[in-house]
């Protein structure tokens, strides 16, 4: 929890300057070589170095959409601070008059990509893997705020030399889900990068594949042009999976004299910025590589199973989208599950391996990539590498201790149970439920299927028998709760309302919330992000029948709501 009072508050851009604190950046190379003015916005191959120094593309005339205000809170930045001149310049890309003691210039990283474990080159303009990384986000700050270290980064503020021929840019639909999305995610509790504040723009605009309205297609079927806007996010580090692969590939081979050291110097910046008060600074480095491959894992189990919690599907859980530190990035095509169907998938071109729960699945993959990366620092000493080995090949009895614990505690259980489970499972991809609804509503310890319709999408066509299926698997559920229950249902029912959330940001949600901010109303974006920064309260009954709400039949198969082919 955090102490608001011993917090020390930010009210000037000038007390903010003070806080930068760049030493973790000079723990890294630089691309050497780099001449000062150089265009650093084509696409090029970056051959060595851990980053490049780029210049972002400021936004012209900047309109400021919002802020987070927990976020803002947690850091100190008060009103003043956060609608000052300095502030809306720098989080809308104009570096040139900072204070001395702030960069003005940010940087952006180099990373290869693996998709599903298999390892890539062909996304790379030069087939290389040298000019793919940070195509559009560029980091512009680092401080220490209340004793807690952040990297500031712009999201679509401009061509990186990993830019790859597109235009640097995110459009203002795709930061609004994105910046709303982070938030939400912080109140339900699952481990993300963190939303500052979103800046737009009616003075550049960029084109993007999108769809006829009301259109089912599944393919873009035509080019819309749209606003640009940049979402600043904030973590600990940006350091992604697919960058420690970079390295290492560039290690296993040798593909210059300082290849090896440049993947050892990142992985001991990861683990410094990361990992911190899980390892100890006086290990050798292969037991530090050791332990960091032992407390990622648990990271990212515990990731996946929050996502499940929650009925997050990252859409493209790439290794190039896939924390270092094991929290959440990249809010592209994603989306909150509906209609409970565990092949769900909002991304057209993202394949079954994305899906919801098979997520678990393309975590083990992304993991089996994290440790290969690792491997070349464990060469020389078998037995480390048999340990890594034996790490990376119990993935999955973590993933399933996790995954237990956690349908163990979305119905109100001590202890995982397969039998109520399974046949729960069963009964609502039958009845077709709303995930999330369904849940609120077994909160309550209902009794009867009555007090569940709310819902089933179709209650009018539920018959007997599948009521009476469903009247026997409450039954059956409720002699396992009675059995574990010490406390009264109704502590156990607060208890349940803790891991199974009243709101979720529902994609029709955030449609008409984009579509105002288009026309220039940000009205419905703030309306939101309050609502979904408190997603287990239960908030008034006009908000609930607004967004304790099924999805409204029609929109089923829409393009651009059911489903989208390009989220950026
Ligand atoms: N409009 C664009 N201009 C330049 N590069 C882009 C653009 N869109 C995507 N990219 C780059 O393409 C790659 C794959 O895109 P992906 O959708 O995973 O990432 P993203 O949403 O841009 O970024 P991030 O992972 O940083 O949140 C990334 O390296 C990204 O930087
Ligand atoms: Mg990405």
């Amino acid at each position: 929890m955090m102490d608001y009072n011993t917090m020390k508050n930010i009210n000037t851009f000038d007390e903010l300057a003070k806080l930068t604190d760049y030493s973790f950046l000079e723990e890294l190379n630089c691309e050497p070589n780099l001449e000062q003015n150089e265009d650093n916005k084509t696409p090029r191959q970056v051959f060595s170095g851990h980053y490049v120094l780029v210049e972002p593309t400021a936004l012209k005339k900047p309109l400021y959409v919002s802020y987070s205000e927990d976020f803002c809170k947690e850091l100190g930045f008060t009103k003043s601070l956060i609608n000052s001149n300095e502030f809306i310049k720098m989080f809308s890309a104009d570096m040139s008059t900072l204070p001395s003691g702030m960069k003005k210039i940010g940087w952006a990283t180099g990373y290869a990509l693996s998709i599903y474990g298999t390892e890539y080159y062909t996304q790379c303009p030069f087939q290389t893997g040298n000019a793919y990384g940070d195509g559009r986000a560029i980091s512009i700050l680092e401080a220490v705020i209340n004793n807690k270290r952040w990297e500031f980064q712009l999201k679509g503020a401009g061509r990186t030399p990993y830019c790859r021929g597109a235009d640097g840019r995110a459009v203002l639909r795709s930061s609004v889900r994105e910046f709303i999305a982070q938030e939400h995610m912080h109140s339900l509790k699952v481990p993300t990068s963190r939303s500052l504040c979103l800046f737009t723009t009616t003075k550049e605009q960029v084109k993007r594949p999108w769809f006829n309205n009301n259109s089912y297609s599944k393919e873009a079927e035509v080019m819309i042009e749209e606003d640009v806007a940049i979402t600043t996010r904030v973590a600990s580090s940006f350091i992604r999976v697919g960058q420690l692969e970079l390295f290492a590939r560039r290690a296993r081979k040798n593909e210059h004299e300082k290849a090896y050291e440049e993947l050892e110097k990142l992985v001991l910046h990861l683990i410094n910025r990361e990992y911190n008060s899980e390892i100890n600074s006086d290990l050798n480095l292969e037991q530090k590589v050791i332990l960091l491959a032992q407390e990622f894992k648990n990271r990212l189990t515990s990731l996946v199973a929050n996502w499940i919690r929650v009925g997050y599907c990252q859409g493209n859980f790439n290794s190039d989208n896939c924390a270092a530190g094991g929290f959440t990035l990249d809010y592209g095509p994603f989306g909150f599950i509906e209609m409970f169907n565990p092949s769900y998938q909002p991304w057209t071109n993202g394949g079954v391996h994305f899906s919801f729960f098979n997520q678990p699945n393309a975590a083990k993959k992304n993991f089996e990539s994290f440790c290969s990366s690792l491997k070349p620092l464990l060469a020389s000493d078998s037995k480390s590498l048999k340990e890594l080995e034996y790490i990376q090949n119990s993935f999955f009895s973590m993933m399933k201790t996790k995954l237990d614990n956690m349908w163990a505690s979305k119905l109100g259980l001590d202890k995982f149970d397969s039998e109520i489970f399974n046949e729960l499972m069963n009964l609502m991809i039958k009845t077709k439920v709303d995930y999330t609804i369904f849940f609120r509503e077994l909160s309550n310890i209902p009794s009867s299927v009555e007090d569940i319709k709310i819902s089933f999408y179709d209650a009018s066509n539920v018959n007997e028998n599948l009521k009476s299926q469903w009247n026997k698997w409450l039954e059956k559920w409720r002699a396992k709760i009675d059995n574990n229950l010490e406390d009264s249902s109704l502590k156990l029912s607060n208890k349940m309302k803790t891991v199974n959330p009243k709101y979720i940001l529902r994609e029709w949600h955030l449609v008409e919330a984009y579509k105002q901010a288009q026309k220039g109303n940000y009205e419905l974006v703030k309306q939101l992000q309050k609502i979904m920064t408190n997603p287990y309260i239960e908030n008034s009954k006009d908000i609930q029948r607004e967004y304790y709400s099924k999805k409204p039949l029609t929109l089923f198969g829409i393009a651009g709501i059911s489903h989208v082919s390009c989220s950026s």
